[in-house]
């Protein structure tokens, strides 16, 4: 259950390993990776009699299929390998698995070849893995497109390609991978951006390294485990003034709705108070549905509250931007979403206060406040998650998640996580605030911002998923639910921590 984050390194992390290593690997990487591929593929054809084809490239990825081909040609296989770039180029570990398929009896074909009457047990990219430079194009795209077409299941070899290892950007035409097993770790671009649409089911095979041995992880999957030292049961003798006080404000005239959202989601997770100080001087006086949430004037929330959360529906006017500038004057912690940020990014001053604070400072941005935040657009942040992450991160001093597919998350000191949990489903209305309680909650309660802001993104997610699984979404699900769910998990996660699980 309380599983360790995972390593990720982009290529350069894994150029790095593969120097250190392959001088000294007996049988070599490329050996190692052409058997597990193999292995992989008598796995997924298990139900399925017949060819498998694997379309092999100019560099070390077209080696593993030459390797593949091999192992799976001497389990009494059948394999076709379509191969139609210059063997004399082969890098020479690609070249020495070509030479040993060809002495095995394999042979290549040139041209794409056309489906058995029965169709292929299984198609397998090994055209290009993480050297790939620049978009796909000519012969390779239009195999792409072929292998795409295929009904059967699709095996990428390393990474689907056409994919950016380290962004998640598509380079021209991509291989749509049913399963993609990757090798030594897992790099970004397979988890962020459009990385997990591409990928399917991700399998790392470590090929009997120890990444972490031989290069410090450039980056973490976000798994339970790293939660585990902050989840405790609580000691009978303690009251609310135990759990902190958050404070949200937001919920201008029109978007009452979001602040109370994140007001309602922060009680959901145990904090001892929330007050809600609601900008709307129209809004009412008690919220009907959570009579819990004390509404108070948004100045005395900011004079009170343990923690601040400021964005949701905060608005953009004059009023908004006084009493951020007020929340963000406090040596308090200090979550900023949604307006709050709009303002920040379009304020030199507060763009300097922000970066001076001392006290810590979370950020929530998804990728249209994000561009703003680092004055350029949403494309150029999505072009690359991991590097605009680390950006804000630096630039203001705050530990921030940039929202979205493969959620990253990114500390001023350089580290960055990726989040996997959560699905489309959640590309809804107040979500996002519902995250901003989540976090501002489990800050109040003293977990350290850094901390809140893993756990409370993997949880969100995580309670999106379990409600997908019953039916409750994807399509459909509302932020209040995700809410509830994360307060379900959340407890279980602690029971299970606590009773040593
Ligand atoms: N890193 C490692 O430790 C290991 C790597 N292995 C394999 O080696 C792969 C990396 O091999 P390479 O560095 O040779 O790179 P690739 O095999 O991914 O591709 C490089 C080749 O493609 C060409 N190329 C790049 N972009 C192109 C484009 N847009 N259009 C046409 N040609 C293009 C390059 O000129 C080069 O010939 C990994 O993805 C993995 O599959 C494995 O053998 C096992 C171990
Ligand atoms: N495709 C997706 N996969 C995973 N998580 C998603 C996806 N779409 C949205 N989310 C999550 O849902 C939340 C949406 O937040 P946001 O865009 O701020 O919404 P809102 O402003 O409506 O509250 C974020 O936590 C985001 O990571
Ligand atoms: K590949």
């Amino acid at each position: 259950m309380f599983l360790p984050p995972k390593p990720i390194y982009p290529v350069d992390g894994i150029r790095t390993i593969e120097a250190l290593v392959a001088p000294h690997a007996q049988p070599s990487l490329m050996e190692r990776a052409g058997r597990v591929a193999a292995e992989e593929a008598v796995r997924l054809t298990q139900d399925r009699a017949g060819h498998v084809l694997i379309a092999c490239g100019p560099g070390n990825n077209g080696g593993d299929g030459f390797v593949m081909a091999r192992r799976l040609l001497q389990a009494g296989r059948n394999v076709t390998v379509a191969f139609a770039d210059d063997a004399a180029k082969l890098p020479r570990d690609a070249a020495a698995a070509f030479a040993a398929w060809r002495a095995a009896g394999g042979e290549t074909v040139s041209d794409f070849p056309a489906a058995p009457a029965n169709g292929w047990a299984l198609v397998v990219d090994a055209l290009f893995g993480i050297g790939l430079r620049s978009p796909v194009t000519g012969r390779h795209a239009k195999w792409i497109d072929a292998l795409n077409a295929q009904h059967a299941p699709r095996l990428a070899i390393d990474i689907p390609s056409g994919l950016d290892a380290d962004t998640g950007r598509v380079l021209g035409t991509v291989f749509h991978a049913t399963t993609t097993l990757t090798f030594l770790a897992l790099k970004p671009g397979l988890l962020t951006h459009d990385g997990p649409d591409i990928a399917g089911v991700v399998n790392v095979h470590r090929l009997d390294v120890d990444p972490p041995n031989y290069l410090q992880p450039m980056g973490l999957q976000i798994q339970p485990g790293i939660l585990r030292p902050f989840l405790r049961q609580r000691l009978q003798n303690t009251h609310k003034g135990c759990y902190g006080d958050v404070g949200i404000i937001g919920g201008a005239r029109g978007m009452t709705g979001a602040a109370l959202l994140a007001g309602r989601a922060a009680l959901k997770l145990g904090c001892g108070r929330v007050l809600t100080g609601l900008v709307d001087a129209a809004a009412p006086a008690v919220d009907f549905t959570q009579p819990e949430l004390m509404l108070q004037r948004p100045d005395d929330v900011i004079e009170h509250a343990t923690v601040l959360a400021l964005g949701p529906g905060l608005g953009d006017g004059e009023v908004a931007a006084t009493l951020l500038e007020r929340a963000i004057r406090q040596a308090r912690p200090v979550i900023l979403d949604a307006d709050a940020l709009n303002i920040v990014a379009a304020s030199e001053n507060l763009r300097s206060l922000v970066a001076a604070r001392e006290a810590p400072t979370v950020m929530t941005p998804h990728p249209g406040e994000a561009g703003r935040l680092l004055r350029s657009n949403t494309a150029a942040v999505q072009s690359d998650r991991v590097a605009s992450t680390l950006d804000i991160a630096r630039t203001f001093n705050a530990v921030v998640v940039l929202k979205g597919s493969g959620s990253v998350i990114a500390t001023p000191d350089g580290r960055w996580l990726i989040n996997s949990t959560g699905h489309p489903g959640m590309a809804s209305a107040g979500m996002g605030d519902v995250l901003t309680g989540l976090i501002a909650s489990l800050v109040a309660q003293g977990w350290p911002a850094e901390s809140g802001l893993i756990a409370a993104v993997h949880l969100h997610g995580a309670a999106a998923d379990r409600l997908a699984r019953e039916g409750i979404g994807p399509v459909g699900l509302t932020a209040s639910e995700v809410a509830e769910a994360s307060r379900g998990i959340f407890n279980a996660w602690t029971i299970q921590a606590t009773k040593g699980l």
